[in-house]
């Protein structure tokens, strides 16, 4: 089992859910990236999704496209990323998935992408607009690093797809809970449980549901499709905010604590 499924398991096994935020590595500068892991890391988030700023993230909606503007006007770079994750390994013990588009890894060179990655303590990865075709070059290269390639499900992907891409996923398998970009969102889809039942069903792996969630309550009744969530929007914009409280709302909400006091 690799470290990232493991992971998922062992809060599965204490009868939680898993939570995954998602950051926009270098929103506020690369000098955050440090402090903003860590300090998830100690609100005990299961791992944590590291966003790459890219010019064209086209999965993405105005929340995390504005955070990757803010980003790319740092500067900020898969490389840098990477060499900033490395500056600190020692101290990162929960596992980092790097989110990015295939151009970046594709400019850097897979190899060299490669190394950075285990240089800077990644156990997974997750590339949006390489679709299940075309991963096996992931697959390839990085699997020999212990980097898992994360392959994400739609909500209309017909069933053998959905077998294929179960089939093929590493770590966990990311279950898109709406037809879109990424965002917060008022209402789901009202066929979800079923949706989940057979994803579960064909899945050898756990299955997290991420899109749209963004308060405490949906922590707890999308967490209850699958083994977890993963948070983006709500999470980037409370960050660029400082509402830490926020953050914090939504990690209890997963450990099964809702707090009614939070302003959220
Ligand atoms: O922002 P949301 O709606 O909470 O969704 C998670 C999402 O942000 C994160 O996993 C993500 C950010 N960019 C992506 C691109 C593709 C897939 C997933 C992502």
């Amino acid at each position: 089992m690799t470290t990232l499924q493991q992971a998922i398991e062992q809060v599965k096994n204490a009868g939680n859910k898993a939570f995954v935020p998602y950051i926009m590595a270098g929103d506020g500068g690369l000098s955050t990236v440090k402090p903003t892991i860590l300090s998830l890391q100690k609100m005990g988030v299961t791992a944590i999704e590291v966003g790459i700023p890219f010019t064209d993230p086209v999965a993405d909606g105005p929340t995390i496209e504005q955070a990757g503007e803010r980003a790319l006007a740092e500067g900020v770079t898969l490389r840098n990323v990477l060499e900033t994750l490395a500056s600190f390994r020692q101290e990162i013990a929960v596992p980092l998935v790097v989110m990015t588009y295939f151009n970046p890894v594709l400019a850097y060179g897979l190899e060299q992408f490669a190394s950075a990655c285990v240089a800077g303590g990644v156990k997974g990865l997750i590339v949006p607009d390489v679709p299940l075709e075309e991963s096996a070059i992931l697959r390839q290269t990085l699997n020999p690093h212990g980097v898992d390639i994360v392959q994400l499900v739609s909500l209309t992907s017909p069933p053998e797809r959905i077998a294929r891409i179960a089939a093929a996923s590493q770590g966990f398998v990311y279950a898109v809970t709406v037809n879109g970009i990424t965002g917060a969102r008022a209402s789901f889809a009202t066929d979800l449980e079923g949706h989940f039942q057979r994803l579960r069903e064909m899945c050898h792996i756990p299955v997290l549901a991420g899109f749209g969630i963004s308060t405490p309550q949906q922590v707890v009744s999308m967490g209850a499709l699958g083994d977890g969530v993963i948070v983006g929007s709500t999470i980037v914009e409370a960050l660029h905010k400082g509402n830490v409280a926020k953050v914090e709302a939504l990690v209890a909400a997963s450990k099964g604590t809702i707090e009614t006091s939070t302003p959220l």
